[in-house]
């Protein structure tokens, strides 16, 4: 059995990659960006009003608080006018700043307004709400270096470079099957001796969630001959390849064995965790078997504790672990030695402490039990030092 934070280590240090691919930009958002993005233009493009109100030369205000509107300017025209003394024009949010003007009173600051003669009210600082042609940056500029994880602040960055494509690091191919005699479909006539396949939902539907492509395989019975056929074409058509139940001790439980004999090497077969003990993980190359256990809520923490994190490393992200936080753990708290385990909880914010209250549920197979919860706390084993005022967890909602 591997210790909890060995696991921890090896995720740290894999090695892989799956190359870089061209993806639109509105599906770049949560990848890593796999090139640097220069600006082919200045930002801002031109001296651009910040408000709408008035541009006017600033010493003009020294000889008089009145001023002649001669025109006005739109956002998307561009007109150079040259003023005369005490002259202005009316402009909009957006619009270019003619090079006669230094500066722009806001609307709100002036008496008359849209009439031709207006007056100053209220001034403002030489210079004020206009946006300056390259402050944000300048032709040439990397805006954003290889390596970067994107969110929507940089899609529309990449989209203000000039950019409708872009390249990010390749997402691996993943496939997800769930295994089992005793596993039908939600919408399957469920015999008596059955259990409805929970497990296939959660899993796609947290790929989903993430915007993380996957494909899924379906049910596979338990025959070794069966498992291991499917897992031998899955395993060449795809990266990862994920599997849910059949990792544990039963005789039926043949995925251990099929991973060694399609020459995959096991890198750990159970970790000093609750739940989620029968863990599998198996790399052969660049290819990927996750085996997890097939209890519901060992199935759903697994992905969070180790399948996202090894999806994150592999595709180029800086951060991979989920963001860890801390609470007061009311109540009383049950350790057991030597074994990560992994609690659910309820969390209240309260003068700003989280506040953390143990959800009692039946166990790994109690998957209402644990949609209850907001987070899973992580407790340490009995032999780590463990603060019941700071606990570590993570949010599930
Ligand atoms: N002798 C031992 N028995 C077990 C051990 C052990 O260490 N020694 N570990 C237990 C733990 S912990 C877990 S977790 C399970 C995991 O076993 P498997 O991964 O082999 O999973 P199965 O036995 O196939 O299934 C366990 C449980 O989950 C249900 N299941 C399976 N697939 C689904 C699905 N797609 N959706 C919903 N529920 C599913 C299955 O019917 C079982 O009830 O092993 C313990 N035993
Ligand atoms: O550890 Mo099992 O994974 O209890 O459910």
């Amino acid at each position: 059995m591997m210790n909890y934070n060995k696991a921890i280590d090896i995720i740290e240090n894999l090695n892989l990659e799956y190359g870089k691919e061209r993806v639109s930009i509105v599906n770049a958002n949560n990848r890593v960006l796999a090139e640097d993005i220069k600006s082919d233009i200045d930002m801002p493009l031109f001296d651009k009003s910040a408000m709408d109100g008035i541009a006017l030369k600033y010493e003009d205000l020294n000889n008089s608080k009145k001023f002649r509107v001669v025109d006005n300017i739109a956002a998307g025209e561009f007109k150079d006018i040259d003023l005369e003394q005490n002259e202005c024009v009316e402009i909009m949010t957006g619009a270019p700043v003619p090079s006669s003007c230094d500066t722009v009173i806001r609307r709100e600051y002036i008496g008359n307004y849209g009439k031709k003669e207006i007056t100053v009210e209220r001034e403002e600082k030489k210079g004020s709400n206009i946006a300056y042609k390259g402050e944000d940056f300048k032709k040439g500029d990397i805006l954003l270096k290889e390596g970067e994880y994107l969110n929507e602040f940089s899609v529309g960055t990449i989209a203000t470079a000039g950019r409708m494509y872009v390249k990010v690091y390749q997402n691996p191919k993943i496939k997800f099957y769930a295994t089992g005699d005793e596993v039908y479909e939600p919408d399957d006539i469920l015999p008596k001796s059955g259990i409805r396949n929970s497990n296939a939902y959660s899993v796609l539907s947290f790929f989903n969630k993430r915007n993380i492509t996957h494909c899924y395989g379906g049910i596979i019975k338990d025959t070794k001959e069966k498992i291991k056929k499917e897992l031998d074409r899955a395993t060449k058509e795809n990266d990862i390849v994920i599997l849910s139940g059949g990792v544990s001790a039963g005789e039926y439980d043949y995925i251990p064995e099929i991973v060694e004999e399609l020459g995959f090497d096991t890198v750990w077969h159970k970790i000093a965790m609750k739940p989620g003990k029968p863990q599998l993980f198996a790399k052969k190359g660049n290819k990927l078997i996750f085996g997890l256990p097939g209890n519901p809520v060992s199935t759903i923490l697994s992905l969070y504790v180790f399948v996202l994190p090894i999806i994150k490393k592999i595709t180029g992200f800086k951060k991979i672990w989920e963001h860890k936080y801390y609470g007061k753990l009311e109540g009383r708290s049950k350790r057991k030695a030597k074994r990560y385990h992994f609690v659910p909880a309820k969390v209240e914010k309260i003068n700003g402490e989280y506040k953390l209250k143990t959800v009692i549920t039946n166990g790994s197979g109690d998957i209402r039990g644990a949609s209850l919860a907001d987070a899973y706390m992580v407790i340490p084993p009995e032999t780590k030092k463990f603060n019941k005022d700071r606990v570590e967890f993570f949010f599930v909602k």
